[in-house]
């Protein structure tokens, strides 16, 4: 079933690719990686809702519908008490907004990890609910058993590797990963179980950058990186911390704008036009007929 939307496209934002286009497709991200390298790396950046996923849609291969949304949206503090609904409608909305790239929900602390089962009914779930295409999941070798049960019963999985933020509680914080050789060897391995399993990619998050090449010349499937290397096979980034949001984020990100500023000076602007009986001005206004 294909549905066809109709945009305005007086504006290049409005329309963000031409519609009907055909969606990128897991196989196809999978197949970037040949023999070891990956010649045009993967793009990847979070999205939480429809017209951010619009926006976001023709420069990505991967939206991301991240766990993150806890903190970024909800203000939590941190992933754990995020729900399969919460998952659920932003994927959703997500799916609605993109027409082109793999859209991949992650699964939230507490659906996935108990069993195989468990992580099935869960991840079916959200794909059912959302349209989405994968769904991800944090941790290495625990899950490897997990990762091959879904992927051998239709539902794509990518694996999350390194600073595995459900993991805070474990991990006692959010510090890169990798600084002593258990810890690296201990990734590495998790990556290739993961990998062996099936794992359609990997996100390698917070480890030294000499880890993160490993990982990526270890692995068949295309390394994700963030906060780890430009070596790896892709890269992502929280949307919001990308576009200048926040005022604490973590060392990893690149601040490529300051959004947080431009909505600050706007709201002082309204405010002021507001208060001084300058908005709204005649061309807001609804005269009566004549
Ligand atoms: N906005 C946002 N961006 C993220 O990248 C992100 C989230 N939220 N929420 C879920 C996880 C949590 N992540 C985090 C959160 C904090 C640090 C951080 O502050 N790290 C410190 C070093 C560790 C410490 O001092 O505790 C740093 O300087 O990078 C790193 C990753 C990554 N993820
Ligand atoms: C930071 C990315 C990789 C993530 O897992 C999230 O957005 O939750």
């Amino acid at each position: 079933m294909s549905t066809t939307y109709t945009l305005d496209t007086s504006t290049s934002r409005a329309n963000p690719t031409p519609a009907p286009m055909k969606r990128l497709t897991v196989p196809k991200i999978r197949a970037r990686k040949v023999d070891g390298t990956t010649e045009e790396p993967i793009v990847m950046l979070t999205a939480y809702t429809a017209r951010q996923a619009q926006l976001l849609d023709p420069h990505c291969d991967l939206l991301l519908v991240g766990d993150s949304l806890g903190q970024v949206i909800y203000g939590l503090p941190s992933t754990i008490p995020v729900t399969m609904e919460m998952m659920a409608n932003h994927a959703a909305a997500v799916v609605r907004g993109s027409y082109h790239s793999v859209v991949v929900v992650d699964m939230p602390f507490g659906s996935y990890e108990a069993s195989p089962q468990d992580a099935f009914d869960a991840a079916a779930r959200l794909l059912k609910e959302s349209g989405a295409a994968a769904v991800k999941v944090e941790g290495g070798e625990a899950m490897a058993e997990t990762v091959a049960f879904l992927s051998q019963r239709g539902i794509p999985v990518m694996g999350h590797v390194g600073l595995t933020p459900q993991a805070v509680n474990v991990l006692g914080g959010y510090m890169a990963r990798g600084r002593s050789d258990a810890e690296a060897e201990k990734i590495v391995s998790d990556a290739k179980a993961l990998d062996e399993a099936g794992a359609f990619a990997i996100v390698v998050e917070g480890v030294v950058e000499p880890i993160a090449i490993e990982v990526t010349k270890a692995v068949s499937c295309p390394t994700i990186g963030i906060g780890a290397s430009a070596k790896c096979d892709g890269q992502v980034l929280v949307t919001e911390d990308m576009l200048g949001m926040f005022e604490r984020v973590p060392r990893f990100v690149k601040k490529y704008n300051d959004i947080a500023t431009t909505i600050e000076e706007t709201a002082k602007t309204y405010a002021a036009e507001v208060r001084d009986r300058g908005f709204p001005g005649p061309d807001q206004l609804y005269q009566p007929k004549n």
